[in-house]
């Protein structure tokens, strides 16, 4: 009886086990996908493969210098992907589990059979129709569980309920916080003139310049959701985990977006 209570203890120990290998992969995968790393991480598997083969094939010679190559493999990895290490730490240190995406608000989503969120997106989404008609450029990040601070501190912190007039007057085109990204925390304005890590992804259309690509970088390196008006063209497009969500119409992206927020 103890034996088989062991036995489950194990099991259940092994599913957390994967379950965070899993995790760390994804984060793993989010940090390199689109950069060079991933390249450099193919290169490394291709000489591993060819010092397996050198090896099978008793080509001493070859064999022993890839051997050695392989076995500081851990220190050149360090050292190669540092920049991901980082923001892998980083990443992982701005996790903020306790915020408002707790089951208790799962809970309350399901009992009121709507969506319930802390940020007024009925007045992001005026304000980003208002912006769409009149062509004013415009990036909005809303932050989720993973902090933002590491970027706010490019820009001008403050504390500014969101409304529709007050959005639309930080991108008005003369205004002195037009630049940059401005961040939204709950239903705060928190930071503007934000300068976002711009994503390096070669699959991101050439009619996409800064502006659209700051706002894959940042949902690409945290759970962060952006909003960009094109200046252009005054399309709006929403972005998230690296990618351009689409929609059909309006009603489609307000569902979507209180859905990702709730
Ligand atoms: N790294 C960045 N972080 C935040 N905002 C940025 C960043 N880079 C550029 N921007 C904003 O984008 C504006 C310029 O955007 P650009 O014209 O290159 O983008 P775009 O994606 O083509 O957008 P649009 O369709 O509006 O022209 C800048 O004036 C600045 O406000």
């Amino acid at each position: 009886m103890e034996e088989f209570k062991i036995f489950d203890f194990l099991k259940f120990v092994d599913i957390i086990d994967i379950l965070l290998v899993a995790l760390l992969m994804y984060y793993a995968y989010k940090l390199v996908k689109g950069t060079v790393a991933i390249n450099i991480f193919i290169g490394i598997v291709i000489i591993y493969l060819i010092w397996r083969l050198t090896d099978a094939l008793n080509m001493a010679l070859l064999s022993n210098i890839l051997g050695k190559f392989i076995s500081v493999g851990v220190f050149a990895l360090i050292v190669v992907f540092q920049q991901e290490i980082r923001k892998f730490l980083l990443m992982l240190g701005s996790t903020n589990f306790a915020a408002k995406r707790s089951f208790v608000r799962h809970f309350k989503f399901l009992k009121q059979d709507q969506l319930i969120t802390d940020t007024d997106v009925d007045a992001i989404l005026a304000a980003l129709h208002k912006m769409s008609f009149s062509k004013t450029g415009a990036l909005i990040v809303i932050e989720r569980t993973n902090s933002l601070d590491f970027v706010k501190n490019t820009g001008d912190k403050m504390n500014i309920e969101v409304t529709q007039p007050i959005l639309e007057s930080i991108f008005y085109k003369n205004s002195p916080l037009h630049d940059g990204a401005a961040i939204i925390e709950g239903n705060y304005v928190t930071a503007t003139r934000v300068i976002l890590p711009v994503s390096n992804d070669r699959h991101i259309p050439l009619r996409f310049g800064l502006r659209h690509r700051a706002a894959v970088g940042i949902t690409e390196k945290t759970d962060a959701l952006a909003l960009v008006v094109s200046e252009e063209t005054g399309e709006i497009s929403y972005i998230k985990d690296g990618q351009f969500v689409m929609y059909d119409d309006d009603m489609e992206l307000e569902t979507i977006l209180k859905t990702d927020l709730a």
